[in-house]
């Protein structure tokens, strides 16, 4: 067969497919040309092969060269016939005369070459032999040459097919490394996933388990070799399931089936068997089938199933996202718990892939979010009381713990985020703060958080330079409108105050109510003097004076009323918050006497009389410890002049000022707390008192009135406290009778009446002081066990001439007689009094007409 010149491509393939070229000579080819130049009589004979660009010897004798260029080469045109090629003499032959190899060394002129030529039919070379005069070959040397060349042929193809045979041999042995490698793989792959094969023949039942399988099952090599061994593994609970299961297999239904087993050991294991059948060669059925140990992942699903109904139980929302950035659009939400959807009101397929700022909205807490931002970018966790927004638009209150979860690498992959619903509480913490901190009846600050602001604003004052003021604002009779129009009115009246005041002054000052009717203003910032100061006070006053002058509505009534108010100016000196509060009560009161409805600034000069209180306080204390206390005793007389009682009065031997009034100190000692010692040694010394005059001869047996003040009455422990001074002086009870004024029936009309009747039940008696001058109501004074009752002095000094002092007297008398009470008439300083309040009707008188107040010794 011919190739063409395009099939060189193929020819060279063919050549190098004998993977001949550039190999060391071999005998068997060396004995070739050695017989072929022999038999044909050459001194040269070669086997040449001709590659892309020479030919190449792989034997030459008589021959010293290895290759030529193919363009010289005789064999490149042997390689192209299929006929031996014989040049009877190259220097005759124009193809070869001018040839380097026969024009030069070795000066050829005969060649005779038979082609070498592939199964395939590609001319790869020739076998030639040579010589360096013309001649030729006879028939004999030709056949030989032919022969020679098939043997060339030969051994090149028994190269080529070792060449092929040691490359299957390389390729099975690479193929066996790779089936092993396959093989040791599987074992790893079946040990790491706790997992052998098996197959079990359908026919004999003969079952063959691999090794993993026994060291799975720890069992030794071969120990099950039929199912009824694989089967006696299977526990008796589900050993008949795992049968019927292999049962369908054999009959070619696909097996998958869980079950437990029992090791040698005698523990227990999980493992899910799965098989199909195989046919084999021949027609042979085999089930062939594998056994995972599932014990851990059933362990763990277990777990799972725990956790989640771990989750689903817990009552607080949990809320798990993934652990991207948290800039927008954030991390999305991968899973959400029950409690999740009932506190926001979303279904779970609602926000799993959206963002956790779904739940927030215009009220959430941004610093509490940026918080929570910086601390999840340095993969911390992080606790914070954020307010959320439900599906319906709701807000509610969680305290959120966000933690970044891990993964084995300790790659942050999660956020948990658990929300616990804390609406509850924060209500209960804003009841509480308002509670503590606001005034329940008109919602203002109370004492506290205005004590609170005080101080910030001192020290801000302390910090700037700027003058502040503290304004007390008292109402005007309002115990006149408590006690008439009653309490419900009185808490409308301090509500629509709260309100007005409000609407006077800028919200960044704060207007408190104290208790009562007293309410304070706080006014900041007001200028960098005093002077500028005290302006800009008077303008927030004079809108105060000015709201109060319209009719407050409560109800059905309409109501005027005025406030007094004290002013305390305060800056960076005068900082102290009791000294403020002194100095702006002080001016209060200062207004209060200027008339009310006006404010007063608290001037220097009123120190000095502050100075002076404590200055007395501290005095009171001290004569109390020093004995310096005594009682006087004016008398009271009826209308034949008889005496028929007396009023203990006290007073204080000063060692400087001498015999001092309580009209200095009572006052004092009543706003001091110092009126229940003072006031206990009074009742002790009259109760003393008593006792003497009734062991003495003719010492009348008429009652003492003891003078009780209203803060004295209110001490919890005042009726215990007389009953053991009574017991303890062994005087008659019922000659000691308790003076009140009216103001104790104010504040608390039922207790008051109940200690009285507790008093009156052991003997003591009562009479009603200044009667006339307070708010006492009638209804009330039914009820009080009462003896007696006194017209204040006030009515008798100018009983003579103003009438209707004149008719108060009147009045007061026709209502004792009523009530069947003793009427006694006050300060009457002249018969004239005297006469005429007799022809009013009074039996009883008291005054300096009779006599003044006595020392007992002078009685
Ligand atoms: N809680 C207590 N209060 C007391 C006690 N002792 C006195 N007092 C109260 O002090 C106020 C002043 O008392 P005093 O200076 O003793 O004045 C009394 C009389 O001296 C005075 N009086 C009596 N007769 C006349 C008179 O004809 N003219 C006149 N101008 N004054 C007169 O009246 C005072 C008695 O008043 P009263 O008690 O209302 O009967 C005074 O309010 C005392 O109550 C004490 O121990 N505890």
């Amino acid at each position: 067969m011919n190739h063409d010149r395009q099939d060189e491509a193929g020819r060279l393939e063919a050549l190098r497919s004998f993977d001949v070229l550039n190999t060391e000579p071999e005998q068997a080819f060396d004995d070739i040309t050695r017989f072929a130049a022999s038999v044909c009589d050459a001194p040269m004979a070669v086997i040449t092969l001709v590659d892309e660009t020479r030919q190449w010897f792989k034997s030459a004798v008589g021959l010293n060269v290895r290759q030529t260029a193919r363009s010289i080469a005789f064999c490149n045109r042997t390689i192209q016939q299929e006929m031996p090629m014989i040049v009877a003499d190259a220097a005759a032959d124009p193809k070869f005369h001018d040839n380097p190899l026969v024009t030069g060394d070795p000066h050829l002129r005969f060649y005779a070459g038979f082609p070498l030529r592939s199964r395939e039919g590609y001319g790869l070379g020739a076998l030639a032999v040579l010589d360096r005069v013309p001649r030729t070959l006879d028939a004999r040397q030709m056949q030989t040459m032919q022969i020679l060349a098939g043997q060339v042929m030969a051994l090149l193809e028994l190269r080529r097919q070792r060449r092929d045979l040691g490359q299957l041999l390389e390729e099975r042995d690479r193929m066996n490394d790779v089936l092993r490698n396959q093989a040791h793989s599987l074992q790893d792959a079946q040990r790491i996933a706790g997992m052998g094969g098996w197959e079990l023949d359908a026919g004999s039942r003969k079952l063959r388990c691999s090794e993993e399988l026994y060291s799975l099952l720890d069992l030794p090599p071969r120990a099950a070799e039929d199912l009824p061994s694989l089967l006696r593994l299977v526990p008796p609970s589900d050993r008949r399931r795992v049968a019927a299961a292999i049962d369908c297999a054999l009959q070619g239904a696909a097996l998958d089936i869980e079950h437990r087993i029992r090791l040698p050991d005698g523990s227990q294991r999980s493992v899910r068997q799965r098989a199909e059948m195989r046919v084999r060669d021949g027609g042979h059925r085999v089930l062939v089938g594998t056994m995972q140990d599932i014990t851990e992942q059933h362990a763990s699903q277990g777990t799972l199933r725990l956790l989640h109904d771990c989750i689903s139980r817990i009552k607080d929302a949990i809320m798990i996202t993934e652990a991207s950035e948290l800039a927008e659009p954030g991390p999305r939400i991968l899973f959400v718990n029950e409690a999740f959807e009932r506190i926001t009101g979303y279904a779970a397929a609602e926000v799993i892939g959206r963002s956790p700022r779904m739940l927030q909205g215009p009220k959430t807490d941004r610093q509490q979010l940026r918080r929570i931002g910086e601390a999840l970018d340095h993969c911390e966790p992080v606790t914070a009381e954020l307010l959320n927004y439900a599906r319906d638009g709701s807000t509610f209150w969680v305290e959120c713990t966000i933690s970044p979860v891990t993964d084995q690498s300790g790659a942050i992959s999660y956020f948990v985020a658990v929300q616990r619903d804390i609406t509850e509480r924060k209500r209960a913490e804003a009841e509480i703060e308002r509670l503590a901190f606001y005034d329940s009846l008109t919602a203002l600050p109370n004492r506290r958080l205005l004590m609170d602001r005080l101080q910030q604003s001192l020290e801000a004052a302390r910090r700037s330079g700027m003058v502040g003021a503290l304004i007390f604002l008292d109402v005007d009779n309002f115990k006149t409108l408590n006690d008439t129009l009653g309490h419900d009115k009185g808490d409308l009246l301090l509500q629509q105050i709260a309100r007005r005041i409000e609407s006077c002054v800028r919200r960044c000052n704060t207007v408190a109510r104290l208790g009562g009717d007293e309410f304070v203003i706080l006014l900041e910032d007001l200028g960098r003097d005093a002077e500028t100061g005290a302006a800009h006070a008077e303008v927030v006053i004079e809108k105060i004076l000015e709201a109060f002058r319209a009719d407050f509505v409560l109800g059905a009534d309409r109501y005027h009323c005025t406030p007094s108010m004290g002013v305390a100016l305060f800056d960076r000196e005068h900082g102290d918050v009791d000294d403020l509060f002194k100095r702006a009560d002080l001016a209060m009161y200062q207004a209060k006497a200027a008339g009310r409805n006006t404010a007063c600034f608290f001037d220097p000069a009123m120190q000095s009389a502050i100075n002076a209180r404590v200055a007395l306080e501290r005095e009171i204390r001290e004569a109390l410890a020093r004995g310096e206390f005594l009682l006087y005793y004016q008398p009271q007389t009826d209308s034949a002049g008889n005496t028929i009682g007396m009023e203990a009065l006290v007073r204080w031997r000063h060692p400087q000022r001498g015999l001092v009034s309580p009209d200095y100190f009572i006052r004092l000692a009543e706003e001091t707390g110092l009126i229940l010692p003072l006031g206990l040694w009074v009742l002790e010394s009259a109760c003393r008192q008593l006792r003497e005059w009734g062991g003495q001869r003719g010492g009348g047996n008429w009652p003492v009135s003891v003078n009780v003040s209203a803060s004295q009455f209110r001490h919890p422990q005042f009726v215990e406290l007389v009953l053991k001074v009574v017991r303890d002086s062994g005087i008659d009870p019922r000659r000691l009778k308790l003076e009140l004024t009216e103001s104790v029936l104010v504040e608390n009309p039922e207790e008051t009446i109940a200690k009285m009747a507790r008093l009156r039940e052991a003997g003591v008696g009562f009479s009603l002081d200044d009667f006339g001058t307070g708010y006492s109501s009638l209804s009330y004074l039914k009820r009080l066990p009462l003896d007696q009752i006194k017209i204040d002095r006030s009515f008798v000094r100018d009983v003579l001439t103003d009438p209707n002092d004149a008719a108060i007297a009147r009045t007061i008398l026709a209502l004792g007689q009523i009530l069947g009470l003793q009427v006694v008439a006050e300060g009457v300083e002249s018969g004239a009094q005297r006469d005429f309040l007799e022809s009013l009707g009074c039996h009883a008188y008291q005054g300096y007409f009779f006599s003044h107040p006595m020392p007992p010794e002078r009685m």
